[in-house]
């Protein structure tokens, strides 16, 4: 099924916008690629197809790009989809991972309930960089006793070493495109 996807026009279709949100930084705007009818069909196409009929449960994805990614591929795997949220928007009760950003630190939220022992996971965000959300993302999942070792990404950049980290954990990650020298 991946032979019919056309990763270079997935490629093409995210803006690089230099010096966003600060001098330095290259955003890789994965917006220009969704508002792509055809890309954004055949991104979320790709980030499903190597885990159809492979046991996943449950898609969890991560506020908020990760969102638009992770309900489409739950769709497509005919699985539920469990949203790990920034604090104070889910309304049961949760448990909460903080982790670090560049200056400071977050938190995400997952609600108690949403997943068990039963589940087996697959983790979906727009892009991976240092990890730490998508780390955070896991912690959340193990605690609540779900199985969790893949994690699917439109985008990487290597150069940040979150594949790393994902891998210290015993994840696999999986991307569409990478993009050097960030
Ligand atoms: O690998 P990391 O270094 O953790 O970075 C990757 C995360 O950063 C971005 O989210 P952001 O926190 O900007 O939130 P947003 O999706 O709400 O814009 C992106 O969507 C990933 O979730
Ligand atoms: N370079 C980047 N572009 C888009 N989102 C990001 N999140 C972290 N780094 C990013």
């Amino acid at each position: 099924m991946t032979d019919s996807i056309n990763f270079a026009q997935i490629r093409d279709s995210i803006k690089s916008i230099p010096d966003y949100p600060k001098p330095g930084v290259i955003f890789r705007d994965v917006t220009s690629l969704v508002e792509d009818g055809d890309a954004f069909k055949q991104a979320v196409v790709a980030l499903a197809e190597p885990f159809i009929n492979q046991g996943f449960t449950k898609v969890v994805g991560t506020e908020a790009r990760g969102f638009i990614f992770g309900a489409a591929v739950a769709n497509i795997l005919n699985t539920g989809f469990v949203l790990a949220r920034k604090p104070n928007k889910l309304p049961r009760e949760t448990i909460s991972q903080t982790y670090q950003l560049e200056y400071g630190q977050d938190e995400l939220h997952i609600h108690k309930d949403s997943l068990n022992e039963s589940d087996k996971v697959l983790m979906v965000d727009d892009l991976l960089a240092t990890g730490g959300t998508i780390e955070a993302t896991a912690k959340l999942i193990r605690k609540l006793g779900a199985e969790v070792d893949h994690a699917a990404f439109v985008i990487t950049l290597p150069d940040l070493g979150g594949e790393q980290k994902l891998h210290n954990l015993g994840i696999q990650s999986y991307s569409l495109v990478s993009f050097d020298g960030e």
